[in-house]
C-alpha cells in the first residue's frame, strides 16, 4: 500500500515544464545494505547532489512521512498567526540564525496587507533537549514531542546515509559520524517555509539561488517551485514533488570534507508553475550540519587522498563560524563543478 499523503489536496504538478532527472533511492534498501542501491546513492551524491529518497516499505520512512504531514499542518497554523505574535520569536530578538524571519514582497493580499515569504528555524539541540531552549512559540512548545521525534527520525535517516558515504569513500567507519553526533551542539535545524503566491520573476528567482551550507538536507514539499541548475547545461529545471518521497541534497560541508568528490548543487525556490500557481506554498526542511566545533577541511584517507590538492589553502574555520559567516553573507559557498572544488560566482548568501 503506497504511503498516504496530502498531495492530492492540491492541483497536480505541471506536465509541461522541464523537470530534473532525480534518481529515486529506497530508504528501505539502504537500511537493508542493498549493494546496488548503495552504489546508486553514491553516484547520485557525486553527480547531481540531489535525489528522491523513497520512504515506501520502511518503518522509519513511514514515520518521516507521517511526521512531515503533521508538521505541514502545524506550520500552516503557525504562519496564520498575527505577524506581531510571530515576530516575538524573530531572529533579531532570539538568535542570529534560529527563529522567525520574513521578507516582504511587492505584492499585497486583497485587503492591502503586504505579502510575506516566511521561515521559522527550530534548532535541533532545542528539539532533542540537548540544552535549555531558545524561546519557542507556544505552538512549538505544545508540539515539542512531535518535533523531537521528527528531528530524531531525520537524523536516523541521515546517519544511515552518512555510513553509506563512509563505505564508498573508503573511510574507516565512524569517520563522518563522529563529526555529526546528535547529542553534540550543531547547526542542525527544522525549517518551516511559507511562500505567498506571487508571479515568477527572474530577478526574485536569481536572488534565491543558493547551496545548502551543511551536510545532508531532507526536504518535503507538496507543490512545485523548487528548481535546480543542471551541472552540464546550467539550465534551471523543476523538481517534481513525489508523494511518499523526500528530496535529499548534499551541502557544502560534504564538498569540503571530500575535496570535491561529492556535489552540493545550486538550487532556488520559485513560485509553483501552473496549475499550482496562486496557492501558498509550504515546505519542510531538515538541515544537518557538522558539530559546531568541527573544522571544515579536507578529511585525510580513503579515496579523498586521490583528489588533487589546492595550491593555495583556504582559511580554515569551524562549522559554527562557517554557518554564521555564510548566513550574514560575507562568505561564498562551495560546490563541485565538473570534477573540481569551486568557489561559487555571485550567489546570494543568507538565504539558507
Ligand atoms: O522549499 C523548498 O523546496 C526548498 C527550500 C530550500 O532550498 C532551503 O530552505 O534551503
Ligand atoms: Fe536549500
Amino acid at each position: 500500500m503506497p504511503i498516504k499523503t496530502s498531495h492530492d489536496q492540491y492541483p497536480p504538478f505541471s506536465t509541461t515544464v522541464p523537470t530534473a532527472p532525480l534518481v529515486s533511492i529506497s530508504l528501505a534498501k539502504l537500511e537493508a545494505s542493498d549493494a546496488a542501491e548503495s552504489s546508486a546513492f553514491f553516484e547520485a551524491a557525486q553527480n547531481l547532489g540531489f535525489f528522491y529518497l523513497s520512504m515506501e516499505g520502511s518503518e522509519l520512512g513511514e514515520k518521516l512521512v507521517d511526521g512531515a504531514e503533521k508538521l505541514l499542518a502545524l506550520q500552516k497554523e503557525f504562519f496564520s498567526r498575527p505577524n506581531e505574535e510571530k515576530e516575538q520569536f524573530a531572529r533579531e530578538k532570539i538568535d542570529p540564525f534560529f527563529g522567525y524571519r520574513h521578507g516582504t514582497l511587492k505584492e499585497t493580499w486583497e485587503d492591502g496587507r503586504p505579502k510575506r515569504n516566511e521561515t521559522y528555524n527550530l534548532r535541533k539541540d532545542d528539539l532533542v533537549r540537548n540544552n535549555p531552549p531558545l524561546p519557542m512559540h507556544p505552538l512549538v512548545t505544545k508540539n515539542h514531542d512531535l518535533l523531537e521525534s521528527y528531528a530524531r527520525n531525520c537524523r536516523a535517516a541521515i546517519d544511515l546515509m552518512i555510513t553509506h558515504l563512509e563505505v564508498h569513500l573508503q573511510l574507516p567507519i565512524g569517520t563522518l559520524a563522529k563529526l555529526h553526533r546528535i547529542n553534540h551542539r550543531s547547526g542542525d535545524h527544522v525549517r518551516f517555509h511559507q511562500h505567498a503566491p506571487a508571479p515568477f520573476t527572474e530577478e526574485a528567482a536569481k536572488q534565491g539561488e543558493h547551496t545548502d551550507f551543511g551536510t545532508l538536507t531532507i526536504l518535503f514539499n507538496w507543490l512545485g517551485g523548487l528548481q535546480i541548475r543542471l551541472p552540464d547545461t546550467e539550465d534551471w529545471v523543476y523538481v517534481k514533488p513525489v508523494p511518499g518521497s523526500a528530496v535529499v541534497n548534499l551541502g557544502d560541508a560534504l564538498v569540503k570534507f571530500t575535496a570535491g568528490i561529492l556535489r552540493s548543487n545550486v538550487h532556488r525556490v520559485t513560485p509553483p508553475p501552473a496549475p499550482q500557481d496562486g496557492i501558498t506554498r509550504n515546505s519542510l526542511v531538515f538541515f544537518s550540519r557538522p558539530e559546531d566545533t568541527v573544522v571544515l577541511k579536507r578529511i585525510e584517507g580513503g579515496i579523498i587522498d586521490k583528489q588533487p590538492r589546492e595550491e593555495k589553502s583556504e582559511p580554515e574555520m569551524t562549522s559554527e563560524e562557517w554557518i554564521l559567516r555564510r548566513s550574514v553573507g560575507d562568505l561564498k559557498g562551495v560546490y563541485t563543478h565538473k570534477g573540481g572544488l569551486e568557489i561559487r560566482r555571485q550567489l546570494v548568501a543568507g538565504r539558507v
